[in-house]
């Protein structure tokens, strides 16, 4: 099996209620894949399944045998009156090396926060250690699910352009939960739109344009996403075309509701 993880026909419930259905999903080594939809959509619930963290009612989900995998879970919150440094919570639950640590926390751009509290920190700093635990394991997959929530956008835009230099230097594949839409639909290499099922999917700009995702998020993007574009070109010297990557133009399919 070349994807690194897969979803053949699967539906979750979540309590009484079947909350995603018929989802067919893959994703390959190298890509950055961005799953978007309304609140209650089943995002979450999707990555949980993916993660194997939910069973699927029906339908399944087969990962590569031994897939290492780095989860940032939706919303995680620490005790603030529990004392842990940074270290010690890169420690949690397995030891790991002092230099593993500090790789981790250099790829996540938290390199200076070994030493402080976690509960001290900012909440760009908080989301990037949250990232280095989930690099510690050279994870072929990144699965984060909305890394920037309650970041402001040029700190969401920073963070995107640090998603994408991890993988073009790791080659790790990267599937993420977004509701920031102007910033992350380009540093996308595919975005899912997500009802309960797939309402769309494919390449960024062509999603941006198909009737059901207007119909979810309007069709204002556009400006945001193409200042964005210019922005990003001048760090990355292309012109977001990840022409290394696979080619799922090809694949479009926007079907309807
Ligand atoms: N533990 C649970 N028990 C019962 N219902 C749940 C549970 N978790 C989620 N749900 C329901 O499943 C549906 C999908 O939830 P999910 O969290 O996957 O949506 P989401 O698209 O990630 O939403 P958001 O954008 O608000 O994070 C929602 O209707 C939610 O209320």
């Amino acid at each position: 099996m070349s994807a690194l993880v897969e979803a053949r026909g699967l539906a979750v419930r979540q309590g009484p209620r079947e909350v995603l259905r018929d989802v067919d999903f893959s994703i390959a080594p190298g890509e950055i894949v961005t799953v978007v939809g309304p609140n209650g959509s089943g995002k979450s619930t999707l990555l949980r399944a993916l993660v194997g963290a939910l069973k699927p009612s029906r339908g399944s989900v087969v990962r590569q045998r031994g897939l290492r995998l780095g989860y940032v879970p939706q919303g995680l919150r620490m005790d603030a009156t529990l004392p842990i440094t940074v270290s010690r919570f890169l420690d949690l639950p397995h030891r790991n090396s002092a230099e593993a640590r500090a790789t981790a926390l250099d790829e996540a751009g938290a390199g200076d926060l070994a030493g402080r509290q976690m509960s001290a920190l900012s909440g760009g700093q908080f989301q990037r250690v949250l990232l280095a635990r989930a690099l510690l394991n050279t994870p072929q997959i990144l699965i984060l699910d909305e890394p920037t929530t309650g970041l402001d956008q040029p700190a969401q835009a920073q963070f995107y352009l640090r998603i994408e230099d991890l993988r073009d230097r790791l080659g790790c594949a990267v599937l993420m939960v977004s509701h920031e839409l102007h910033v992350v639909m380009s540093a996308s290499d595919r975005v899912i739109c997500l009802n309960g099922h797939v309402c769309c999917e494919g390449h960024p700009e062509v999603v941006a344009q198909a009737e059901e995702y207007r119909a979810l998020f309007g069709s204002g993007t556009k400006g945001a996403l193409a200042l964005y574009r210019h922005e990003h070109s001048h760090h990355h010297d292309h012109d977001h075309a990840h022409d290394h990557t696979h080619d799922h133009a090809a694949g479009e399919n926007c079907d309807a509701g």
